[in-house]
């Protein structure tokens, strides 16, 4: 549905270059999900903001349904674009319209008679949950219900596609989880395909289907949810699945750690289950067969994309001789480990 190729955006601004996209291209399967995720300044806005040429890209061609929008006429495009439907952190609505005038704002536009308006907008009301808000203003709503209103707005016109700017970013977690299923059910009622930028692994593992991680405006990696959290390879999209799991290293752990091993430290680990290998007696193995104490520091479980995933910072605590053969024991059994140090 959507198929960005070879995209780069250079920037010049008083005789600077920025290069906030380089060659990047990506693919968005009709009625998925997909997220793109990256750190600020990494090029996610300008790269969302390209599918509907809100940013002309320096080079690469952008097809949305099969269309190159690059090679049309303003006129081509601004019907194109109405299959494009944009949702934003700040919700972008009109103060001095009610909920129902701001939903009604893209059909009055396109000259839709009054009834048809009355209809549709109340239509809308219902399936984004605002039912008896209509006549409210912005100012009286909370966040949540904001982007609510703006989801409904950009519904109104029927797009096929829709873009959201990091749709989340000023909700707290639990108007974050609804607008996320709200958005998910969009997608599987109505077969809207959504593409979103965002800073959270969270929001990606919440509802999207595939996943890019962006950095320094390069697509580093790219996969579906389940592959790219059971076998991340970039440092980057590892920290930020450890991140949305909240398995950081404590502080204080993150003292004492050292890169060398020496008798009196013992090996700090990360390690994945996947598959099989999450229900594995495995520890208790360890602890038997190389007397080897586990200091479990965090650990969490999980349905990722349809997959059971495990994830744990763990302490081996024996000789240094047992620690190794341990660690090795886990990887002849395909356990991702990673020794991340000596504590
Ligand atoms: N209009 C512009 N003129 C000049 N440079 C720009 C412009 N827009 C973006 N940039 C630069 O391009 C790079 C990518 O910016 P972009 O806003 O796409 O990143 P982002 O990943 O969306 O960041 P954030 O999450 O902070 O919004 C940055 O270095 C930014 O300063």
């Amino acid at each position: 549905m959507i198929e960005l190729k070879h995209i780069t955006k250079i920037f010049r601004q008083e005789g600077r270059e920025t290069k906030a996209l380089d060659d990047v291209s990506i693919l968005v399967p009709k009625g998925k999900i997909v997220g793109v995720i990256g750190e600020s300044g990494a090029g996610k806005s300008t790269l969302i903001r390209t599918v509907n040429l809100l940013e002309r890209p320096t080079l690469g061609e952008v097809f949305v349904d099969g269309q190159n929008l690059i090679s049309m006429s303003d006129s081509q495009l601004a019907k194109a674009r109405r299959d494009i439907g944009m949702i934003f952190q700040h919700f972008n609505l009109l103060s001095s319209r009610t909920v129902f005038e701001n939903i009604a704002l893209p059909l009055e536009l396109d000259k839709t008679p009054k009834d048809e308006i009355r209809r549709r907008v109340e239509e809308l009301l219902l399936l984004v949950g605002l039912e008896g808000k209509s006549d409210d203003y912005p100012s009286k709503l909370s966040g949540g219900q904001k982007q609510r209103v703006a989801i409904a707005r950009t519904l109104a016109t029927n797009p096929k596609v829709l873009l959201c700017d990091e749709a989340t970013s000023a909700l707290d977690p639990a108007t974050t989880r609804s607008i996320l299923a709200l958005l998910k059910d969009i997608n599987s009622q109505l077969n809207i395909t959504i593409l979103l930028i965002t800073h959270e692994m969270n929001v990606v593992k919440e509802i999207c289907d595939e996943v890019a991680v962006i950095s320094g405006g390069q697509l580093i990696e790219q996969g579906s949810v389940a592959d790219i959290f059971s076998h991340p390879k970039e440092p980057l999209t590892k920290q930020f699945i450890a991140s949305s799991l909240h398995m950081e290293i404590p502080a204080d752990y993150q003292e004492r750690l050292q890169e060398n091993q020496k008798e009196g430290k013992h090996a700090l680990l990360w390690v994945e289950f996947t598959g099989n290998s999450v229900d594995a007696p495995v520890l208790s193995e360890v602890a038997r067969r190389f007397e080897i104490n586990s200091n479990i520091i965090s650990a969490r479980m999980d349905y990722i994309g349809g997959l059971k995933f495990g994830i744990m910072l763990v302490e081996f605590i024996g000789s240094v001789e047992n620690e190794n053969r341990a660690i090795e024991f886990l990887k002849n059994k395909n356990i991702k480990v990673e020794v991340l140090g000596y504590v």
